[in-house]
C-alpha cells in the first residue's frame, strides 16, 4: 500500500481562497482591510524564512502587514513599548512575536505573549485564548493545529470517534492539537518524553500527529496500516535540507494518508495564519 498524499499546497490555497473572499467581503463592507505586524527580534535565519512566508501570503491575499524588526540587544521594556504601539494601532489588527525569542528575553516571554491584546492575538498564544480554546469557544487559535485540523475535514478524514495520538505536548503545537482533536470528537492521547511504550499506543492511532522536533522519530512500526498522519516537524538537517519527525520513506508503505516536508503543514500554518488576521479584524469591529 502507497499512502495519499496530503499536499499542504493544495490545502493551503484552499484556506487562503476562503479568507481572501472573507478579506474582501470585510473591507467592502466596512472600508477595513486586515493589517498582521510580525515583531522579530534578533537574527535567527530559520525564523526569517517563516517570516518572509508570512509576508508573502499577505502579500497574496492584499492584507496590510508590516515587518518590525528589532535588534537582539532589545531590552524587555522595549518590546513592551512597541507591543503597546501595535495594540493601539488602528491599522494592525494581528501581531505574531516570532519565537523563540533571544536568550536574554527568553524568561520573558510568558509576559510578553501576555502583553498582546488578545483580540489582536493571531498566534493564539495569549492565555485568555488558550482558555478559551480549552472552553471550546476558541476563535483565535494557534495556526499549526488548527492547520492540521482543516486539513483533516477538507481531506474527508474522519475525526469523529476517531482514535488520535499526539507525540508533543509544547503550547504552541501538542497540546492545542489535542484540545482541537477532542473537540472534532476523537479519543486523543498525547505522548511525551515520559512516555512508555510509545510504539504500542501509536500503533492504535488512527490519526498520528508527530511534534516532536527530531528528524525520521515517527518509523513504520509505529504506524497503524492505514493511518493519517500528520508530519509537523520541521527539522533542517543541512542548510537546504528540510525533513519531518516521520520517516517518510517508510512510513508511507504502511499510512492511508501521510504529509509530506516541505510542502505540508508549514504551508497550513501560513495560511492559517491568514485566516486568523481576518478574523482578528472582525474581532475588533465587534468591540
Ligand atoms: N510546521 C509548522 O508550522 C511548525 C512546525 N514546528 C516544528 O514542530 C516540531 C515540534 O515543535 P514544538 O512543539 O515547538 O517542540 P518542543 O520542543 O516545544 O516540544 C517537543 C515535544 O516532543 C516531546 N518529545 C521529545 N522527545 C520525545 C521522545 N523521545 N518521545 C516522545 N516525545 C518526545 C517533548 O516531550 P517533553 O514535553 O516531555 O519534553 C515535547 O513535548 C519542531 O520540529 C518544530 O520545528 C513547530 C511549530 C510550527
Ligand atoms: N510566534 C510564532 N508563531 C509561529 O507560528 C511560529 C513561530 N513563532 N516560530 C517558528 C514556528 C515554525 N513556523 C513555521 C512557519 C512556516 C513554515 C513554512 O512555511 N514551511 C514551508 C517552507 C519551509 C522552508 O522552505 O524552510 C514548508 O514546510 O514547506 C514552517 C514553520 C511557524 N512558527
Ligand atoms: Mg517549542
Amino acid at each position: 500500500m502507497t499512502a495519499r498524499i496530503l499536499s499542504g499546497k493544495e490545502f493551503a490555497a484552499r484556506i487562503k481562497a476562503d479568507a481572501k473572499a472573507e478579506a474582501e467581503k470585510l473591507r467592502e463592507e466596512t472600508g477595513v482591510m486586515p493589517g498582521l505586524a510580525v515583531v522579530i527580534v534578533g537574527e535567527d535565519p530559520a525564523s526569517q524564512v517563516y517570516v518572509r512566508n508570512k509576508h508573502k501570503a499577505c502579500e497574496e491575499l492584499g492584507l496590510h502587514n508590516v515587518s518590525v524588526e528589532m535588534p537582539e540587544t532589545t531590552t524587555r521594556e522595549e518590546l513592551f513599548a512597541k507591543i503597546d504601539e501595535l495594540n493601539a494601532d488602528p491599522k494592525i489588527h494581528g501581531i505574531l512575536v516570532q519565537l523563540p525569542l533571544p536568550k536574554a528575553l527568553q524568561s520573558a516571554e510568558a509576559e510578553v505573549l501576555e502583553r498582546i491584546d488578545p483580540n489582536k492575538d493571531v498566534d493564539g498564544f495569549h492565555p485568555v485564548n488558550v482558555g478559551r480554546l480549552s472552553n471550546g469557544a476558541g476563535s483565535l487559535v494557534p495556526c499549526t493545529p488548527a492547520g492540521c485540523i482543516r486539513m483533516l475535514e477538507l481531506a474527508d478524514i474522519p475525526m469523529d470517534g476517531a482514535k488520535a495520538v499526539v507525540i508533543g505536548r509544547s503550547n504552541i503545537v501538542g497540546k492545542p492539537m489535542f484540545n482541537l482533536l477532542l473537540q472534532h470528537n476523537a479519543t486523543v492521547t498525547v505522548a511525551h518524553s515520559h512516555t512508555k511504550n510509545l510504539a504500542e499506543i501509536t500503533k492504535q492511532a488512527d490519526i498520528l500527529v508527530a511534534a516532536v522536533g527530531k528528524p525520521g522519530f515517527v518509523t513504520a512500526d509505529m504506524v497503524k496500516p492505514g493511518a493519517a498522519v500528520i508530519d509537523v516537524g520541521i527539522n533542517r538537517i543541512a542548510p537546504k535540507k528540510l525533513v519531518g519527525d516521520v520517516d517518510f520513506d517508510g512510513v508511507s508503505e504502511v499510512a492511508g494518508a501521510i504529509t509530506p516536508v516541505p510542502g505540508g503543514v508549514g504551508l497550513l500554518t501560513v495560511a492559517m495564519l491568514m485566516q486568523n488576521v481576518v478574523t482578528a479584524a472582525k474581532l475588533q469591529l465587534k468591540k
